[in-house]
């Protein structure tokens, strides 16, 4: 078994990231994300505290403002107009899901497209769904295809089976794996023989938010397996795949933690990096 750890990925961006960042500093320009958190989700504030550690190790800047559950539509727009006018911030992130009662549709209507480094917009879905490359994935989804590509993964022509269809990681992913060629399935709750379809996986990749849910009888022997699911259980981080039934049994895996969310976060800064790049760009000309 080979483990595909995510910290020489990160590693393996990080110097040019530094220099990029030199460069803007040069022209006066600090690349900067504005973060909203809405309430206090764990999953939410353990983001939060790898991107600030991130973003400051490399002299970005990353800002949260903080909201209460229970805030009113209204204000939620109110700051992110005020983030979408101010020319200092280059990216604007909002961590999902929301609270039930804010309309999720009318928030992502409202964000600038340029500054919407996770992919929350209309605008920026559209560019992912019909190939454009003038926007932004979102991070997790991105981070699978960059730990795929640094452990040089050949995916044309390959059996890539994604579980779980969410907007932030599955169907994105679907179709950043259909563009390198890859046969997708996307599995979700309603799924029939869900461990039969996996294990016709070249790529298995979870991404249900269900801990420890893959186990061995979902895996074949040959299959690369790339686990999105950060879980906590009794006080612990866990992924989706049961890592000790599974690790030994395929080919490769990712581990969690140390595995796919530490490249998510460099996902973020490359996003804000380019978006200050394009501001840069626009403001000298
Ligand atoms: N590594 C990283 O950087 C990140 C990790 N995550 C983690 O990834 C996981 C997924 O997140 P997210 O996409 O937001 O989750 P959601 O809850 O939005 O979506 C989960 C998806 O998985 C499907 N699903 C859930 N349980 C099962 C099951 N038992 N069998 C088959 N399908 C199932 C659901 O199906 P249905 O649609 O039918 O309900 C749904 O499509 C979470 O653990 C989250 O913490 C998230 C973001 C970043
Ligand atoms: N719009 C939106 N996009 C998200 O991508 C999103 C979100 N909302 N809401 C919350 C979840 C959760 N999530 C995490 C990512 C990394 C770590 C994390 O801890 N990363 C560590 C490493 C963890 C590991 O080693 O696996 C690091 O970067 O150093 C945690 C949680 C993103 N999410």
């Amino acid at each position: 078994m080979m483990e595909l750890r995510g910290l020489p990925v990160a590693n393996s961006l990080t110097e040019a990231f530094k220099l990029r960042i030199n460069q803007l500093k040069l022209g006066g320009i600090t690349p900067k994300l504005s973060v909203i958190r809405i309430g206090n989700n764990e999953d939410d504030i353990s983001y939060e505290r790898s991107i600030i550690k991130k973003f400051s190790s490399l002299d970005a800047v990353a800002e949260v403002t903080g909201l209460p559950y229970d805030v009113r539509q209204e204000t939620i727009e109110a700051v992110i107009k005020k983030m979408n006018n101010d020319n200092n911030v280059h990216g604007i992130l909002l961590f999902r899901p929301f609270p039930e009662h804010l309309s999720y549709e009318k928030i992502k209507s409202v964000i600038n497209g340029d500054k919407d480094v996770d992919c929350m917009s209309q605008t920026n879905m559209a560019r992912l769904f019909s190939g454009e490359k003038n926007g932004y994935p979102p991070c997790t989804a991105q981070a699978v295809m960059e730990i795929l590509d640094y452990y040089k993964v050949d995916l044309a022509g390959k059996k890539a089976v994604i579980v779980g269809r969410s907007l932030v990681v599955g169907k994105p992913l679907g179709i950043l794996l259909l563009e390198k060629n890859a046969t997708v399935t996307i599995c979700h709750s309603k799924t029939k023989n869900l461990p039969e379809e996996c294990r016709r996986a070249d790529i298995l990749i979870a991404c249900a938010g269900s801990a420890n849910m893959i186990t061995r009888e979902f895996t074949n022997p040959s299959q690369i397996v790339i686990d999105v699911g950060i879980n906590v259980e009794e006080g612990r981080l866990c992924g989706d795949v049961k890592y000790d039934d599974v690790a030994d049994y395929v080919q490769a895996i990712t581990p969690v933690p140390g595995g796919v969310g530490t490249v998510t976060t460099i996902e973020l800064l490359k996003h804000t990096i380019i978006s200050a790049e394009r501001y840069n760009a626009v403001v000298r000309i």
